[in-house]
């Protein structure tokens, strides 16, 4: 089945404007400050009768009663931006120097307010929380969102999340059942030995060395420690060290991220990790700290519930559904799926550059078209 979707960029849909606002304003994690005001305000501007609206944080959970409720859905935006400087060739580029949504919170984010806006003025049966949650990207604002007192009432029963997908046209939908999206763990080791003279390598123990020995020998561990039928991931994202071209460095910090598909061998891949620092301890005469930063539960599809919602799609001749396989990417959604029944499907948003990229440009034809769907599908289980 082929999506027929409409979109004109140049006369923007009112969510698609909304997308442009939040698009200049990318802020880190519990410092969306003015994401918050924006999306506030356009909340409030809406008819109230059926709204309730709290904050936490910098994030905001807004209610929306059904009619005569059995049930409650959910559905969760993240919020915040990435240290990325943008390239894009847009118009409305990130006023926040250094900071881009290129990972397409604003478009998640828009895509929630449509649906929010389409069910304030068509009502359901059953009530609808939505969540605009902080700092996705780290350190992680699921885990105590959803612990916190403001939430507790207005829990969903059910909840469903996205996230875009550059490689995917419009009009597709991409999912499974099962594991989605991996495990994760940040990673931060700091070595500390002995700066010196350029010219005198022999009275100092050099850090950038150390660190790129460090990084030459992490490569092993998924090569040589890790099953080659199970899937995991070492990057090493940021390397600090030193100070000047003629000076050796006395520190070093390396920055990464882990991602497995199985807790277990998250947990090996930790173990390899801490042998080999500290046999670069050993072998530098240096000291080693290792930090693990935020970890993201995996994220775990609701078996039935997304072969149910896989099954709707199918039928619906506006969507390509594909079947994925899962990702190595990670979402602190998972802590939301580890409590509550629901899932999370890929939107195909059709743009050479990846997630991520400075140059990224989701095509915003997407927008509409989610809201679409997504209020036709929870339209159409609370009537069931
Ligand atoms: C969808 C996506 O890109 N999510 C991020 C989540 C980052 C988690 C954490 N800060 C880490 O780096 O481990 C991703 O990078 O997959």
């Amino acid at each position: 089945m082929s999506a027929t979707v409409t979109g004109n960029t140049s006369n923007p849909s009112a969510f698609v404007a909304i997308r442009r606002e939040l698009h200049q304003i990318p802020e880190p994690g519990f410092a969306e400050f003015k994401t918050q005001q924006l999306l506030l305000k356009y909340i409030h501007s809406l008819p109230q009768g059926r709204v309730e609206i709290r904050t936490w944080r910098t994030g905001i959970i807004v209610n929306v009663r059904g009619t005569s409720p059995t049930r409650r859905f959910g559905y969760r935006a993240d919020m915040d931006g990435l240290p990325i400087t943008e390239d894009t060739s847009y118009e409305f580029r990130s006023v926040h120097e250094g900071y881009m949504h290129a990972c397409g919170h604003d478009v998640h984010m828009s895509i929630g307010l449509g649906v929010l806006t389409h069910f304030v003025e068509h009502p359901i049966k059953d009530d609808i929380t939505f969540i605009f949650q902080p700092a996705e990207e780290g350190p992680g604002g699921a885990q105590p969102m959803l612990a916190a007192e403001e939430l507790q009432d207005w829990l969903p029963d059910q909840m469903l999340a996205l996230h875009i997908a550059p490689e995917y046209p419009v009009g597709t939908i991409a999912t499974k059942p099962g594991i989605l999206f991996a495990n994760t763990s940040e990673l931060f080791i700091d070595l500390t030995g002995k700066g010196g003279h350029a010219a005198f390598p022999h009275l100092a123990n050099d850090m950038v060395v150390a660190a790129c020995q460090l990084v030459s020998q992490l490569q092993t561990v998924v090569s040589r420690n890790v099953n080659p039928l199970d899937s995991a991931v070492i990057t090493i994202g940021k390397i600090d060290g030193g100070t000047k071209q003629n000076i050796i460095a006395e520190k070093a910090r390396l920055e990464g991220t882990i991602r497995t598909l199985s807790a277990d061998t998250m947990t090996l891949v930790k173990s390899r990790i801490e042998s080999l620092t500290a046999g670069i301890e050993t072998a530098y005469h240096c000291r080693t700290h290792i930090d693990y930063g935020a970890n993201y539960r995996q994220v775990y599809n609701h078996e039935q519930i997304t072969r149910e919602f896989m099954d709707w799609v199918r039928e619906t001749d506006t969507v390509t559904l594909i079947e994925c396989s899962e990702a190595m990417t990670g979402e602190d959604f998972g802590y939301f799926l580890e409590h509550i029944p629901g899932f999370m499907f890929w939107l195909g948003v059709d743009t050479p550059y990846g997630l991520h990229h400075a140059k990224i440009e989701p095509n915003e034809q997407a927008i509409d078209y989610a809201i679409d769907v997504i209020a036709r599908y929870i339209t159409w289980k609370s009537d069931r």
